[in-house]
């Protein structure tokens, strides 16, 4: 759940306006109901949507493209929609049930299933589409009643396949964004849009429609691993719906600021030595003279916030808690009874984090301390030794990031003469898997702390051909590639021929034009 709450993704489509693939609306509109209003003409899905949610019919599927003077919409209770007499800015609306508009939605080849038709999907079930899903989660955080399993993991009630293709239709979303932005912002400068932006491109590369590039299906974790697979998780430390002191997740917030904590323990997404580690805490926490940080207004006092833990595949660990500010005694007497408690749970590295704020969102500026151990905990990738501190970016999960490094470095097929741009590059970890295949990386990410981290990676690795930049992809990128004035380039040498972008979060209407320039490799 946290990669999803953490997902906010830029010019994100609404519901309405994804594609039907992503959804259970079937392409041709069959199935859904066919409305028709001379009054529809011009207007967007969403601004039927809100007309139906006002008519009583919360929570319709629109399928609707800007000129039709008709749409189609899919309803859990049809009745009710068959039943009314309906008016869309004083104009009647005809309802037809279960017929599409002559020569409506055009029904495209279907696209290939990246594992096979899964029946559940067909099954009555209704798949969320992106936006839907994060408004559902958005809106759980308040009137939740299910358990830490369904709220950290709501993709989790479909089966695996069926998540996989959730997740292909997520992406689509994404990327179509991705190219809407890049047109955007072209039309903007006043400059022609790359040629992948283009119909043209997508249909000759066999992207899905409005995408920049084709897709492959997502990169699944194989048996075996669909359990314990995150290598961080972030806790909270509060009580559980009976009051008892519970290290777990959020299951919802009350009126008055409380939080209600869910325990992880049965959370399979959460690996062993973390669900211990919570166990372990929880019963520290109920003993401890330090009391737990009140969230409610009026008083928001108290100790004990939050606590992150990484694991590594050797069952090490790294924990960070986050407390309210501790004089230097208090902090000594807060860590002293965790240590021993800590290292039999294999935990080697420790750190407190000072948070003051409502919110356990702490600021960039927030004081980070290691308490004890090791600065750093070790992740293997690829041959590599990455070392990653509480604050660094590494992929959640370990398996499955390999994979998609393997992917990356065969898709970009980089030769030794080639500059290689890793933009959000975190702390190093694509950039320094691909260094040896090309002669240059230059890597760009906005937190000072991964660069520290992917340039101390290149050092222990024993990596020269690495430059790693922090600030802003959308200023830094530009300036890399000359940008508008091929003179001012900064950056030239064998030019740079590929690049890999790697967080839809940080595209940016700025970022992406410039990403990929008429005959670079784009992969993102
Ligand atoms: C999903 S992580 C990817 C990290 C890395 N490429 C990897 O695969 O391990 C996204 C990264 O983008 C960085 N980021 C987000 N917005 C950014 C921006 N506007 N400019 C530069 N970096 C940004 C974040 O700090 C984060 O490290």
């Amino acid at each position: 759940m946290a990669d999803l709450e953490s997902e906010k993704s830029a010019g994100q489509p609404s519901a309405a306006e994804q594609q039907p693939e992503d959804s259970t609306v079937p392409e041709d509109g069959r199935g859904g109901i066919h409305l028709s209003c001379k009054a529809f003409r011009g207007q967007e899905p969403h601004a039927l949507q809100e007309w139906l949610a006002e008519a009583g019919m919360p929570n319709v599927r629109v399928r609707k493209k800007k000129p039709w003077h008709y749409a189609f919409v899919t309803l859990e209770d049809e009745t009710k929609l068959k039943e009314q007499e309906l008016f869309f800015k004083k104009a009647k609306v005809q309802v037809n049930a279960r017929q599409a508009a002559k020569g409506a939605g055009k029904k495209r080849p279907a696209e290939e299933d990246p594992n096979g038709p899964s029946k559940k999907l067909k099954a009555e079930e209704k798949i969320p589409v992106l936006k839907e899903l994060r408004e559902r989660i958005k809106g759980s955080k308040k009137s939740f009643d299910g358990d830490a399993l369904e709220k950290s993991a709501p993709l989790m009630k479909w089966d695996y396949k069926t998540q996989l293709q959730m997740k292909h239709g997520y992406v689509k979303t994404a990327v179509r964004s991705i190219t809407k932005l890049a047109q955007k912002r072209c039309e903007k400068l006043g400059r022609a849009p790359p040629s992948w932006c283009s119909k043209e491109w997508s249909l000759a590369s066999g992207a899905p429609q409005g995408c920049c590039c084709p897709l492959d299906p997502p990169i699944g974790a194989p048996e075996g691993t669909l359990r314990g697979w995150r290598n961080k998780c972030e806790f909270t430390i509060g009580r559980d719906p009976r009051g008892e002191v519970e290290v777990g997740f959020i299951l919802k917030i009350l009126p008055d600021g409380a939080q209600v904590i869910g325990s992880i323990q049965e959370v399979p997404l959460v690996p062993a030595p973390m669900q211990r580690l919570c166990a372990m805490v929880s019963s520290l926490v109920a003993k401890s003279s330090f009391p737990i940080y009140d969230r409610r207004e009026g008083q928001r006092k108290g100790v004990w916030r939050t606590l992150l833990a990484r694991v590594n595949p050797s069952n090490e660990m790294l924990v960070m808690f986050q407390t309210t500010s501790l004089s230097e005694e208090d902090r000594a007497n807060f860590v002293e009874p965790l240590l021993p408690e800590l290292e039999k749970l294999g935990v080697t590295s420790v750190f407190l984090q000072f948070n003051d704020e409502v919110t356990d969102a702490a600021r960039p500026t927030a004081l980070v301390t290691q308490v004890h151990g090791k600065p750093r905990l070790e992740m293997p990738m690829l041959g590599l030794k990455l070392e990653v501190g509480p604050l660094s970016f590494f992929n959640p999960n370990t398996t499955t990031c390999r994979f998609l490094m393997e992917t990356a470095l065969a898709f970009l097929n980089l030769k030794k003469t080639e500059i290689l741009l890793d933009i959000f590059c975190g702390i190093g970890t694509i950039g320094l898997c691909a260094a040896h295949c090309c002669e240059k990386v230059i890597g760009v990410d906005v937190v000072e702390e991964n660069i520290e981290d992917a340039r101390r990676n290149a050092e222990q690795n024993a990596i020269s051909n690495t430059e790693f930049l922090a600030g802003k992809a959308e200023e830094l990128v530009p300036k890399i590639l000359g940008d508008m004035d091929p003179s001012k380039e900064e950056i030239k040498g064998s030019g740079c021929s590929s690049c890999i972008a790697s967080s839809p979060n940080g595209w940016t209407e700025n970022t992406v034009p410039h990403a990929g320039q008429p005959g670079d490799d784009l992969c993102a």
